[in-house]
């Protein structure tokens, strides 16, 4: 369990993090949670809560319903049948207090946005009724953007930045309103290793200076291994919770595919062999060709979250 000590200062007075140890708060809470599209189902009988200051990655193969999961907690879709709350109410549609980065491809070329117009929409999108003076907007917009450390490139079309540089920016809009909980999905996505660390890092930074609870879908939890406190795995309808030592082993994963998974760890990092292929779900869409972790990975090999296609 990582221990909670802020790195630098944190932004304002609501910004400060809780005395290390102190009990962490519920900040989502999920108990007998299932989810259906017609008779495929995705998972079922889900429980878990996420604590305020907790990084936790979700993993799983394709189409074993990851993004689904955010989209129940961002009150897009709802639940076949059990419940989900967030700060003790269940969870609505367009909750300010819910920060979210999507699944996304880099913006299109000539996508007419500047870096300070992609914040912005964090910014507005999180107000209701009277819009925010322009001065305490733009002050608003600045202080994101330097809190992502993309001051520099403010002015910049969007399209012409780099996938690092456009995923600080994403970061910066999903901060916008003070999230209590971050939603994360595969915000590494097509990031050279590099990029992959640093974007990593200002998600895990802002997490504990703003004692954030995070969910952050991945195919790889190799580039966050470091950061994460716990792993929600789900697979074959069902799901494993714990911290990656308790999760990521041969006997637990092999038992949640129903059939036999090898989990190596080697030079630092962990690689799942032998996940059976889940058979739907590729659509194409969601999947990242290269393998900018240098796995290697083919066939059935996969770095741990599932094969990717
Ligand atoms: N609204 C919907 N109606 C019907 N089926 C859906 C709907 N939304 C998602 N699905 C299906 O549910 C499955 C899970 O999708 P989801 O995107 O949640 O999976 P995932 O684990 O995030 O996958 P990936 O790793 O490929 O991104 C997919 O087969 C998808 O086609």
């Amino acid at each position: 369990m990582k221990i909670f000590g802020a790195k630098s200062a944190p932004a304002d007075a609501e910004a400060v993090p809780p005395p290390r140890n102190a009990p962490r708060h519920v900040v989502l809470r999920v108990r007998g949670g299932a989810l259906q599209f017609g008779d495929r189902r995705l998972w079922h009988d889900l429980d878990f809560d996420v604590r305020s200051g907790e990084f936790i990655a979700v993993l799983g193969a394709n189409g074993s319903g990851k993004s689904s999961l955010l989209k129940v907690i961002l009150g897009q879709q709802q639940l076949s049948a059990g419940t989900m709350t967030f700060e003790g109410s269940p969870v609505t549609r367009g909750n300010r207090r819910i920060g979210y980065i999507p699944q996304q491809k880099l913006a299109d070329e000539g996508a007419p946005l500047r870096g300070r117009d992609l914040v912005a929409l964090g910014v507005d999108g999180h107000r209701f009724g009277l819009p925010l003076p322009r001065a305490a907007r733009r002050r608003e917009v600045d202080d994101l953007l330097a809190s992502v450390g993309a001051s520099e490139y403010a002015n910049v079309a969007v399209s012409t930045l780099s996938g690092g540089e456009q995923q600080r920016l994403r970061v910066g809009q999903s901060l916008a309103g003070n999230p209590r909980l971050l939603l994360c999905d595969e915000p590494l996505l097509s990031l050279d290793l590099a990029h992959q660390r640093a974007v990593s890092e200002l998600i895990d930074t802002h997490r504990r200076q703003r004692d954030l609870g995070v969910l952050f879908v991945t195919h790889d939890i190799n580039p966050i291994l470091d950061m994460v406190d716990r792993v929600l795995y789900l697979a074959g309808g069902s799901f494993r919770i714990g911290t990656p030592d308790e999760v990521l082993r041969s006997e637990v994963l092999s038992e949640l595919y129903g059939s036999p998974v090898d989990v190596i760890r080697t030079r630092g990092r962990v690689i799942v062999v032998g996940v059976p292929d889940a058979g739907h779900g590729h659509d194409g869409h969601h999947h990242h060709d290269d393998d900018p972790g240098g796995n290697g990975n083919t066939g059935s090999t996969a770095p741990v979250g599932g094969p990717r296609s």
